[in-house]
C-alpha cells in the first residue's frame, strides 16, 4: 500500500496490481464503518438521520489525518484522538470542548496539511529514529561509504564464454501517437536471451515512449511477444509478473522507505510467477553486494546520493527476477567513473543469466556495454547493429553530427 501511495507507475513496474490494492482498502475501511454504525446504533437504542450526519464522518477523516494516513500506529493514535477515544472523552471533562471540538479539529488539520502532511505519529517515529540513530552512532561511524573504490571502477569483470539464445522479447510495429506527435513510429526489433540490447539516440527520439510501450505504460499499436507469449494488451503488472521487469528515468523510489524495503518490494513480481524470490535472505543479500547497497540497506532512500538512488531502482527492478528487464537511463546521475562501473556490473548482471535492454543517450556507454545497438531518430529506427557497425554507420554519424552541429549553430 505504502508503494502504491508513493509512486503507482512504480509500483505496477513491480507487479503490484493498483486498482486492487486501492480497493481492498477501500473496502475494508466501508466494513469497519458498517460495523462501527451498526454498533453505535445497538448503544444509542434510537436510530435517527442526525446520528449520522456528514459532518461527523468529515470530523473523523479530519482526526485520521491529523494523527497520520501513513501507518497503523497513525491509525491507532486517530482512534485515541477521535470523538468518544480515550483523548477526547479525558479532554472533554477537564475542559469541556463540546461543540469547540470541530473547530479544533479544523484548524489543526489545516496547520497539518501546511506545515507536516504525514501528521502527529511521523513526528513521533523521526524522535524514535533520532534517538535510535543517537544510540547507534556511539558503535557506528555515520560517514556514508563511497559508492565505488577506485580499483572497482578500473577493473572491468572477467571476460565469460557466453552464449546467445533465442529470441525471447519480440515488438513488432510499435507505434505511439501523443495528439498529433509520432512519439514512436512502427519500431520492430527482437531481442535474444543473454544479449543486453542499447537503445540509443539524441533527445525526444522516443526511447523512454518506447520502454512505456512495452511495458504497458502507454497505449501503443503494434506487438509484444515475450517467451512466446502475447504481452500488448495487458496492464502494467501483468507484464511484469509475466517478466519483463523496468526502471524508470526519473528513479521514482518510495522515499519514505529504506533501501531493503523498496527492493523487497521488488520482489512482488516474482512471488506471483511462483519463482523462488529469497526476499529477506541470500538472493537479496547477494544483489545489495553486487551493487555495493549492503552498507546502506537499512537507510532510507530520500537519504542517498542520487547515484546510490539510481542503484537501488536497478537492485529493485532485478529483485523482480524479470525475464528481460528495460534500464530507462541506468548511469543519470553518475559520474563517468561510475557509469563504467555500472556497466561492468550490468556486463555481470548479464553473464549471471538477464537479458537487458538499456536505454540511454549517452553513446559511449552504450558502445562500450551492450552486445548490439538500436538507434532511434523522431521515433524510427535509423541503425541496428553490432557497436563496431554502429561506430562506422553514416546514418547515425550524420544523425549524432548533425545534431552536435545545429547545436553549434544556435550557439553561435
Ligand atoms: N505524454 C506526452 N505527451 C505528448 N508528447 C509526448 C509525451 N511523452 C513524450 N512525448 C513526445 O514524444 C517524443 C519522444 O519522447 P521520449 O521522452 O520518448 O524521448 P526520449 O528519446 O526518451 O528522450 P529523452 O532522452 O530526453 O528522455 C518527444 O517529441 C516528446 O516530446
Amino acid at each position: 500500500m505504502l508503494a502504491v501511495r508513493a509512486n503507482e507507475r512504480s509500483a505496477a513496474a513491480a507487479g503490484i496490481n493498483v486498482s486492487r490494492t486501492k480497493l481492498v482498502p477501500f473496502a475494508i475501511a466501508a466494513f469497519i464503518a458498517g460495523v462501527g454504525g451498526s454498533l453505535m446504533a445497538y448503544q444509542q437504542t434510537v436510530v435517527v438521520p442526525t446520528s449520522y450526519v456528514a459532518i461527523a464522518g468529515i470530523g473523523m477523516f479530519a482526526v485520521s489525518y491529523l494523527a497520520g494516513i501513513t501507518c497503523v500506529s497513525g491509525g491507532v493514535l486517530a482512534g485515541i484522538m477521535g470523538a468518544g477515544g480515550i483523548l477526547f472523552v479525558f479532554l472533554d471533562r477537564v475542559v469541556d470542548l463540546g461543540e469547540y471540538y470541530h473547530v479544533i479539529t479544523g484548524v489543526l488539520l489545516v496547520i497539518t496539511i501546511i506545515a507536516n502532511p504525514e501528521g502527529i505519529i511521523s513526528e513521533v517515529h523521526r524522535a524514535i529514529n533520532w534517538l535510535r540513530g543517537k544510540v547507534t552512532s556511539r558503535s557506528q561511524d555515520e560517514t556514508p561509504p563511497e559508492l565505488l573504490s577506485a580499483t572497482d571502477a578500473l577493473s572491468p569483470p572477467p571476460e565469460s564464454a557466453r552464449e546467445v539464445g533465442e529470441v525471447l522479447l519480440s515488438s513488432t510495429g510499435i507505434g505511439v501517437h501523443y495528439g498529433g506527435v509520432t512519439a514512436v513510429d512502427d519500431v520492430s526489433f527482437d531481442v535474444r536471451e543473454g544479449e543486453i540490447i542499447g537503445l540509443s539516440g539524441l533527445n525526444g527520439a522516443g526511447k523512454t515512449t518506447f520502454i512505456d510501450a512495452i511495458s504497458g505504460f502507454a497505449d501503443a499499436a503494434g506487438s509484444v511477444v515475450l517467451d512466446g507469449e502475447r504481452l500488448d494488451g495487458r496492464r502494467p503488472h501483468e507484464r511484469s509478473r509475466r517478466g519483463l521487469g523496468r526502471t524508470f528515468q526519473g528513479i521514482k523510489l518510495y522515499d519514505d522507505l529504506s533501501v531493503r524495503e523498496n527492493v523487497t518490494i521488488g520482489t512482488t513480481a516474482a512471488r506471483h510467477r511462483g519463482r523462488p524470490t529469497g526476499s529477506g535472505d541470500d538472493d537479496l543479500e547477494r544483489l545489495f553486494d553486487v551493487l555495493h547497497l549492503t552498507p546502506v540497506v537499512d537507510r532510507p532512500v530520500k537519504e542517498l546520493s542520487q547515484g546510490r538512488r539510481q542503484l537501488v531502482s536497478v537492485a529493485r527492478a532485478l529483485a523482480g527476477r524479470p525475464r528481460v528487464v528495460l534500464l530507462d537511463e541506468p548511469a543519470a546521475g553518475l559520474d563517468s567513473t561510475e557509469s563504467v562501473w555500472l556497466g561492468h556490473r550490468l556486463r555481470a548482471i548479464r553473464d549471471a543469466g538477464l537479458t537487458i535492454v538499456m536505454v540511454d543517450h549517452n553513446m559511449e556507454l552504450v558502445l562500450e556495454v551492450c552486445d548490439r545497438i538500436v538507434v532511434l531518430d523522431l521515433g524510427r529506427v535509423i541503425a541496428i547493429g553490432t557497436p563496431d557497425e554502429i561506430r562506422n554507420d553514416p546514418v547515425v554519424t550524420s544523425a549524432y553530427l548533425g545534431a552536435a552541429h545545429a547545436r553549434q549553430e544556435l550557439k553561435a
